[in-house]
């Protein structure tokens, strides 16, 4: 076999340089749009907001979060699959959205997609080989040497190159995948976005088709965005790891560093969350308090704010660490009624066993006491969040921190509001 070209030895960008520049990048679905919205209000769903970091040549990014916080979408708007509300991605050097023609084909070639779903994305009627080489003649590649650039990429990714005459029924869900890498190495590519592609897969094949990606990134030189909702797996694979909660990225760090010192409540809450196989070390999960807001109304400022557990007080009624603690957790029980209301002692002694707050806090939390007593949750829930969680800073600026490492030396990025100057705990 020839030697066919793996690392492209004449790229602009060197190893660990800068690759893509993602910078203020929003995503925003308006829904109800057209004849219908005559009839029906539109709603804009903020899928991406404002989302900026770089990728590096040779690194890979794992992007984490739970459903629907918008990785998906940060991925095709940053591949420009999707056209993007605000912000821009720069891929080279160049900016996608400001070049045309012949130089915009190629700059697509050097950026590919593997997604989760092996199965649905390879046409059953076509036989691998031919699929793997579909991208070369779209492209107008690998003239006269395609098949034995398709036989060549099928054994790199682990498979049997005499199967390069089969269809893609008569291979197992790993191998498939293994089939979707090497058609996505066709073209030679730069970057390559693999959303949850591992996540249809056994554990025991899954942590093969990893470790042949990244031995796959050593030998093409490729850089991957690495998108899944499994923690450990993205641990594994990933260099660095961005964090993102309901269209924005709250956290950005090295991989040890992301791990081991974690510096976002969310990601903290989620590192808590990963399955624990000891059994006497369970009981640990559950720590996510409600459910993720609707990304058409996101809460003001920090919008993880609404389930932090960290959300700071206001300044201004100077209450105690254990103060707000009380203030806090009664606040939350109230909006998302999680208590039955016993007598007004058994409440006290439940939320405010050293007594409520004095001052105005105090006379807000009576007052509240009052209503939940005579079943007015609602008043309660209102006069709660607009006196308090309103008030906090986490409320009324959107954090944005870069907090010293412990592991490593590269930046790590804390969206919250704990990184202020001065700290956010309250004294006790
Ligand atoms: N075409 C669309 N039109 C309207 N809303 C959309 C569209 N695509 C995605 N959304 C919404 O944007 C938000 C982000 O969705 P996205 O699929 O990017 O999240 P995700 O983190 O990738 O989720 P998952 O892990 O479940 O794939 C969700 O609220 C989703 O409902």
């Amino acid at each position: 076999m020839s030697e066919v070209i793996t690392r492209e030895e004449t790229d602009s960008v060197g190893f660990g340089e800068t690759l893509i520049e993602i910078d203020g990048l929003t995503k925003h679905f308006t829904q109800g749009e057209g004849l219908l919205s005559a009839f029906f209000e539109t709603e804009t769903v903020k899928a991406v907001d404002d989302v900026t970091f770089d990728i590096a040549k040779g690194e890979t990014v794992g992007l984490v979060g739970e459903s629907g916080c918008g990785k998906s979408t940060l991925a095709r708007t940053i591949l420009r699959l999707l056209e993007p509300t605000d912000g821009s991605v720069l891929f080279k050097g160049k900016n996608l959205a400001e070049i045309g023609g012949e130089e915009l084909r190629s700059m697509r070639k050097d950026m590919q997609m593997i997604f989760q779903d092996p199965q649905s994305s390879l046409d059953p009627r076509m036989k691998v080989g031919p699929i793997v080489e579909e991208p070369m003649k779209a492209h107008g590649l690998y003239e006269g040497e395609r098949e034995e650039r398709a036989r060549m990429l099928l054994e790199k990714v682990g498979l049997d190159p005499q199967h390069y005459n089969r269809y893609p029924h008569q291979f197992s869900g790993g191998q498939r995948q293994r089939v979707n890498l090497a058609r996505a190495l066709a073209v030679n590519p730069d970057f390559i976005v693999c959303d949850e592609p591992t996540s249809a897969l056994d554990a025991s094949i899954q942590a093969q088709v990893l470790n042949t990606m990244r031995e796959l990134q050593d030998e093409f030189g490729l850089t991957y965005l690495f998108i899944s909702h499994d923690l450990s797996v993205i641990r594994h694979i990933s260099d660095r790891v961005a964090v993102m909660y309901l269209g924005q990225l709250v956290e950005l760090a090295e991989t040890d560093e992301l791990f081991e010192n974690p510096q976002h409540p969310y990601t903290d809450a989620l590192l808590q969350s990963i399955p624990v196989p000891d059994p006497r070390a369970r009981g640990q999960r559950g720590v996510l308090e409600g459910d993720v807001p609707s990304p058409i109304d996101p809460p003001s400022g920090c919008r993880f704010r609404t389930r932090c557990p960290k959300l700071i007080s206001p300044p201004e009624y100077d209450l105690t660490k254990s103060e707000w603690e009380d203030v806090r957790r009664f606040m939350r029980a109230v909006e998302r009624k999680t208590f039955e209301v016993e007598g007004e002692a058994s409440l006290r002694a439940e939320f405010f066993p050293d007594g409520t707050p004095g001052g105005e806090a105090g006379r807000i939390v009576e007052t509240s006491i009052d209503e939940v007593l005579e079943d007015e949750w609602e008043t309660a829930a209102d006069r709660l969040v607009e006196s308090f969680a309103e008030q906090s800073i986490c409320a009324k600026e959107l954090p944005a921190y870069e907090v010293d490492p412990e592991f490593g030396d590269g930046p790590h990025l804390a969206a919250c509001h704990l990184h202020r100057e001065g700290g956010g705990e309250t004294a006790d």
